[in-house]
């Protein structure tokens, strides 16, 4: 088996679905998180000037959405026939579009913003691509037979979904009575053999 080293900040962000992986498929990896500190030390050495960045066996793999196909590949978490891979990538390349506009609510509250200009955005960005977002997934749960999003077993689409749906209900754009097919999903998700032990031990971060 490969030496497996991810690297990324202490906080869920757009590492986590990959750590949840890795825990998912029961695979050693080394979870390294860097402060902004370390990080800044050597961002002009990585591939992309950016993090997460995963090593295999000295390799290194850098954005998020390629290191979760690439191992989602290999652990058997990318959908089981051409067509399910296909929506798996295109329910993550639904995610980015939606997180375009969820970031720049992040970048507003933690930037210190009025709560007015925090509210702008919620309503003039978030509040609307989340409900397109919201309907697309609905409407795959929907369909769903197996209570995943795509396919009858769970993919890295799941683990992506799921990750920012609990940083959705940590800032309180996510209820259960109002959402309960996306509610169950993340509930579904958590309770997986790995995921289930790993989500209860880990620190709590709300990104
Ligand atoms: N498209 C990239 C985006 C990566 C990204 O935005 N990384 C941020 C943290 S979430 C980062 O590295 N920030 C520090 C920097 O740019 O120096 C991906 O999906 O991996």
């Amino acid at each position: 088996m490969p030496s497996y080293k991810f690297t990324y900040f202490p906080f869920r962000g757009l590492g986590e679905p990959v750590r949840l992986l890795f825990h998912l498929a029961d695979c050693p990896f080394k979870d390294e998180r860097f402060s902004f500190e370390e990080w800044g030390a050597v961002k002009s050495k990585s591939p992309m000037g950016q993090l997460p960045i995963l090593g295999v066996d000295g390799l290194e793999i850098p954005q998020s959405a390629a290191i979760l196909r690439y191992l989602a590949l290999k652990f058997g978490f990318a959908g089981k026939t051409p067509e399910d891979r296909a929506w798996v990538d295109a329910v993550v390349d639904r995610f980015k579009d939606f997180f375009v506009e969820f970031k720049k609510f992040l970048v507003a509250k933690r930037g210190g913003k009025s709560e007015e200009e925090v509210a702008k955005v919620v309503s003039e960005s978030v509040v609307p691509a989340m409900e397109s977002y919201f309907k697309l997934l609905n409407g795959l749960l929907e369909r769903s037979k197996s209570g995943f999003l795509i396919g009858n077993s769970i993919t890295y689409a799941d683990l992506v979904v799921v990750n920012n749906l609990e940083t959705l209900r940590n800032f309180g754009f996510l209820n259960a009575s109002e959402q309960p097919k996306l509610t169950a999903l993340l509930e579904k998700v958590y309770s997986q053999p790995g995921i289930k032990e790993y989500v209860s031990s880990r620190t709590a971060s709300d990104f």
